[in-house]
């Protein structure tokens, strides 16, 4: 057996294409270019990255995007007014503010001022509580990104036992909710998890984020599973050790190439989405009845 290749980048690519078709036939209809904002707390090299990255698949779409960087130094109150600022401001429809912040910002409170039908990368609690309910909202950026990337691939959820390695509030929750929203039986484990191995040794569908490079073993996740690594580390390894798993696994996804492009292509999607319910509840001044 050769394990299925789950190409989150050739998807994404695909995708996009269909974004450029969508957003260009949005604007031909009147509707205002969507721009996401993104902001960058502090000048870390890797987040730095993240953050171009969304930036240029905005620009390969068409769409806009607007890049707040702010200093290391930046307090909570500070993060705040802008990302207020931000939410009025008519022309952009969706946010994201870059995880981590600095430690002396309360990264809950500002997640949590971000407008909910704005809030693209589907990080507020009210968003992930809705998301939760099965009610509509943006659900967060990778995990999104991960259903969409299963679906396309006819991966089986339903019935499955699915164990997610990993419980952030942006990736490890919102992934196990998803998962059980699609009739998965689900297990979370995390760092206070005993017996971690014989856990993963259950699973139907493994999803690694522990962001611990290659912590989870190739040994201990059995024949004919789908293994999701949403780790990313440098060197191309990522949370799972991928050792041998090729030939007895059903399907995995490549670090890189699988989930990170996916994460940026369901940004992008909310962001459009975002931009055409917005111009829906929009009053036109000028539209004559
Ligand atoms: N490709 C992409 O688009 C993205 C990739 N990532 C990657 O995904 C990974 C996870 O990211 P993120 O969720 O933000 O990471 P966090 O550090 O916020 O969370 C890590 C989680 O893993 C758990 N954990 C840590 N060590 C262990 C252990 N030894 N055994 C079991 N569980 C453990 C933690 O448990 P506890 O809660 O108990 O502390 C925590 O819940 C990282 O590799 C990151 O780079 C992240 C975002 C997007
Ligand atoms: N609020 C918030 N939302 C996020 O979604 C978020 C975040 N904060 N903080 C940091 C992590 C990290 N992240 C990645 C996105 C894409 C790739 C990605 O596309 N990686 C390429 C590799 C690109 C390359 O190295 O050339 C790949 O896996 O193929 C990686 C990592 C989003 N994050």
């Amino acid at each position: 057996m050769s394990a299925l290749i789950l190409d989150g980048k050739a998807l994404a690519k695909s995708r996009e294409q269909q974004l450029h078709a969508a957003v260009k036939k949005f604007q031909d209809g009147g509707g205002l270019q969507p721009v996401l904002a993104t902001i960058l707390v502090g000048d870390d090299p890797s987040s730095a990255t993240y953050v171009q990255m969304k930036v240029n698949a905005c620009a390969r779409v068409g769409m806009g995007s607007r890049f707040i960087s702010l200093p290391a130094s930046t307090t909570t109150d500070q993060l705040l007014e802008k990302i207020d600022q931000l939410n009025n401001d008519t022309e952009v429809c969706g946010i994201l503010l870059q995880h981590p912040v600095p430690e002396q910002i309360d990264e809950r409170a500002c997640f949590d001022a971000i407008a909910i039908e704005k809030d693209v990368d589907g990080v507020t609690t009210q968003g992930f509580g809705l998301m939760a309910m099965g009610e509509p909202a943006f659900g967060s950026a990778t995990p999104a990104g991960i259903m969409t990337l299963l679906k396309h691939y006819d991966v089986e959820i339903s019935g499955k036992h699915a164990v997610v390695l990993g419980r952030s509030p942006i990736l490890g929750k919102p992934m196990a909710a998803m998962l059980l929203n699609a009739n998965a039986t689900v297990t979370i484990c995390h760092s206070r998890t005993q017996n971690l191995a014989a856990l993963v040794a259950q699973a139907d569908i493994v999803v690694g984020a522990v962001g611990q490079p290659e912590l989870i073993k190739a040994d201990w996740i059995k024949d004919g599973a789908v293994v999701v690594d949403a780790g990313y580390h440098a060197g191309g390894v990522g949370d799972i050790e991928k050792t041998g798993l090729q030939e007895r696994v059903a399907a995995l996804t490549p670090v890189p190439g699988g989930v990170g492009p996916m994460t940026i292509n369901a940004l992008i999607s909310h962001t459009l989405e975002s931009a055409q319910r917005l111009e829906l509840s929009t009053v036109h001044p000028n539209t004559v009845e």
